[in-house]
């Protein structure tokens, strides 16, 4: 059954009966650089109460100090790095522990520096196609070019990662191509989220980046990092010791924070904000624990007496 919140007994046995909070982030704590309301205030309400906030995010672009960072920035303290999940994050311990990728072999990259730098953190080297353009500035080389392409496949790339980039050209795609025609190179996909939320829009996701790569190779992604794929919650579990029964995944998509909830035996709360707004879809979702609209309301109802 599940129950919105819209009272301030709602709110406070919903903030009492849990530990753990797992939030999502694009959607729920921000909309890009623009922090939701009252999600600061909740955010400190819960860690005055003691509560443990950890931020999961499909977002691939950022490093999880970046994270920290931002949350600073925006007056939200206390946060550890352990305490940032984010897509980047789980594809790097996937290449590591999973695909155990020697090291001596080079990871090509398809996306922006949240995965580079956890790569390289780990002690991969990576190629992007930004690395090849500055190379190519660095000896004079005129600009990259589409007749360049052979020259710019790497021999020493294991694997390919692709996950969202703001900055995507027809190039990069054609380079990332070049890697998997082989059909043996890994091909990893941060995460699948199809769409991106941005001010009061939504914009292509990373997903749309991973579709475009295995529709032009013929391959589909060998693996996927990101929620809700198990490999987020071994992630969170290898740095938290959660109660699953006092634990709760706050998001504001259904296919990816609501399933990877749902999978994983946790309570979880359907903001409003982001790309799922439909209340009469969240009401009747199997997935769906509780909703809200927004992530704040826990924050005004909870001093609403
Ligand atoms: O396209 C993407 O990668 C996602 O839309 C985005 O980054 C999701 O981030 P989240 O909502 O999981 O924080
Ligand atoms: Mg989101």
């Amino acid at each position: 059954m599940t129950v919105k919140i819209t009272t301030h007994e709602q709110a406070k046995t919903l903030i009492e009966t849990h530990d753990t909070f797992l939030f999502d982030c694009d959607g729920v704590i921000w909309i890009g650089d623009e922090l939701l309301p009252h999600v600061k205030e909740t955010i400190g309400l819960l860690q005055a109460l003691g509560k443990t906030p950890i931020f999961v995010s499909n977002n691939s672009t950022k490093a999880r100090t970046d994270y920290v960072a931002k949350l600073a920035g925006f007056g939200i303290g206390g946060i550890e790095t352990s305490q940032i999940i984010n897509s980047a994050y789980s594809t790097a311990i996937y290449v590591h522990e999973v695909l155990r990728l020697p090291k001596d072999q080079k990871v090509w990259v398809l996306g922006q520096s949240g995965i580079t730098a956890e790569l390289q953190l780990l002690g991969y080297e990576t190629v992007t196609f930004d690395d090849l353009e500055a190379a190519a500035a660095a000896r004079g080389a005129a600009p990259l070019a589409m007749e360049d392409v052979h020259e710019l496949v790497d021999p020493g790339v294991g694997c390919v990662v692709v996950g969202l980039d703001f900055q995507l050209t027809y190039l990069k795609l054609g380079v990332t191509l070049q890697h998997l025609l082989d059909g043996k190179t890994p091909f990893i996909a941060t995460n699948i989220d199809s769409t991106f939320p941005f001010k009061s829009t939504r914009l292509p996701g990373a997903g749309a980046i991973v579709e475009t790569v295995a529709f032009a190779s013929g391959r589909e992604p060998d693996a996927i990092c990101g929620k809700p794929n198990a490999g987020m919650m071994d992630s969170i579990l290898a740095h938290h010791r959660l109660d699953k029964t006092r634990t709760v995944m706050v998001g504001d998509r259904l296919n990816t924070d609501m399933r990877f909830g749902s999978a994983n035996g946790i309570d979880t709360l359907l903001v409003l904000t982001g790309i799922d707004r439909e209340a009469s879809v969240a009401a009747g979702h199997d997935d769906v624990s509780f909703y809200a609209n927004a992530l704040g309301d826990l924050y005004t109802l909870y001093n609403s007496v």
